[in-house]
């Protein structure tokens, strides 16, 4: 039987997202939304218009990629309205692109107007209150970035250990990866598995001097899930494959900020879709990169000319690697059972 994937069937296809960095997927449209609100209230807002710096035509690499974040957004979204209003919409982008469960990640930060621990629970809050909440199941995992110091990383666990009871179901790294010393976190990532929360880790993002030493240093805090995976030495890769840990496959985003060579058809997701790895489809930025997880699968559908039930095994692939628990398995598992007729590819 030969099947056509396009647009719509990855649209309605179920999907889950597990690595979506919460202030990278505000779209342009919802900061500009944002940014006319302070301009009335601001007149001499220091800041260019959301729809001119984070235009189609920008094009992003790891260098000019993360102070898009440090420079701009964190000063856009800065108060506790503009946080809601933009949580909320992203919790509907998602929803609306047919995602069935979301795993949203965050770094607690603090303003003039917010404490870390006030824009955690806000978020929190935005997600608990979300109306269509049943349909996508939300929860949140805390982000610790490179940047921190080891005290920052710890204070970052102790929230996600207060607010477990809320949706917090895990702490990862992030950030610029020529930034920090990972064995900084050593102690913070201790704290977090001895206290079951799940760990997930940006992981070998750039090839740089001293990368095997980071990454068997990563590999020592038992993450439960990988980011990007780029520069992968094969025996850490088949570490990676014995121990069974999830892959998360970024694929835009890597193509988008050149940190791989070539376009979506040479993207390692590729190898290690054939592998026995747990891998999700993930659109890490998708407010910077303009790439919906549905288009994500319609890339790698097209690149790797995968069919329908192919791409539906890859959702059922990525059920093993969510972070809250078997009763939410167990709902991913039957929503294909419930979509069956919808989901039945074009045959010929
Ligand atoms: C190549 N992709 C990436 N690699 C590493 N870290 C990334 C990232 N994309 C985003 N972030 C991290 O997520 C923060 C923004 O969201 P939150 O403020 O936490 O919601 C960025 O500051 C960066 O630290």
């Amino acid at each position: 039987m030969v099947t056509d994937v396009d647009a719509d069937f990855t649209k309605r296809l179920p999907k889950i997202e597990l690595h979506a960095h919460l202030t990278g997927s505000i779209t342009p449209q919802c900061l500009h939304e944002i940014w006319t609100q302070r301009k009335l209230s601001e007149p001499d807002l220091a800041l260019e218009d959301p729809l001119r710096v984070l235009s189609k035509d920008q094009r992003w690499n790891i260098v000019t990629f993360f102070p898009v974040f440090s420079q701009y957004i964190y000063e856009l979204c800065s108060t506790p309205a503009s946080i809601l209003y933009s949580t909320n919409a992203v919790l509907q982008d998602f929803k609306d692109d047919g995602v069935v469960y979301l795993e949203l990640r965050t770094t607690p930060r603090s303003s003039a107007s917010i404490s870390k621990d006030s824009y955690v629970a806000s978020i929190l809050d935005c997600i608990r209150d979300f109306p269509e909440r049943a349909a996508m199941p939300t929860y949140l995992i805390l982000s610790i970035d490179r940047r921190n110091t080891a005290a920052q990383a710890m204070e970052t666990v102790d929230l996600a250990i207060k607010y477990r009871s809320r949706g917090v179901v895990g702490v990862e790294l992030c950030g610029d990866p020529s930034k920090g010393d990972v064995s900084t976190f050593r102690e913070a990532f201790g704290k977090a598995e001895s206290h079951d929360l799940k760990i997930a880790l940006h992981f070998a993002e750039i090839s740089s001097q001293g990368l095997e030493l980071e990454l068997n240093t990563l590999l020592s805090y038992h993450p439960d899930r990988l980011g990007h995976v780029i520069h992968v030495p094969e025996f850490i890769k088949q570490e990676i494959i014995g121990r069974g840990i999830g892959v998360e496959l970024c694929v835009s985003c890597n193509v988008q900020a050149q940190m791989i060579e070539g376009g979506v058809e040479d993207h390692h997701f590729g190898s290690w879709k054939d592998s026995s790895c747990p891998i999700a489809l993930c659109t890490d930025d998708v407010g910077i990169f303009g790439s919906t997880l549905s288009n994500e699968y319609l890339l790698v559908a097209k690149s790797f000319d995968l069919k329908a039930m192919d791409l539906i095994r890859l959702y059922e692939r990525s059920i093993e690697m969510i972070f809250s628990g078997e009763k939410e398995k167990g709902r991913l598992r039957e929503i294909l059972v419930g979509q069956e007729k919808n989901l039945t590819p074009a045959s010929s």
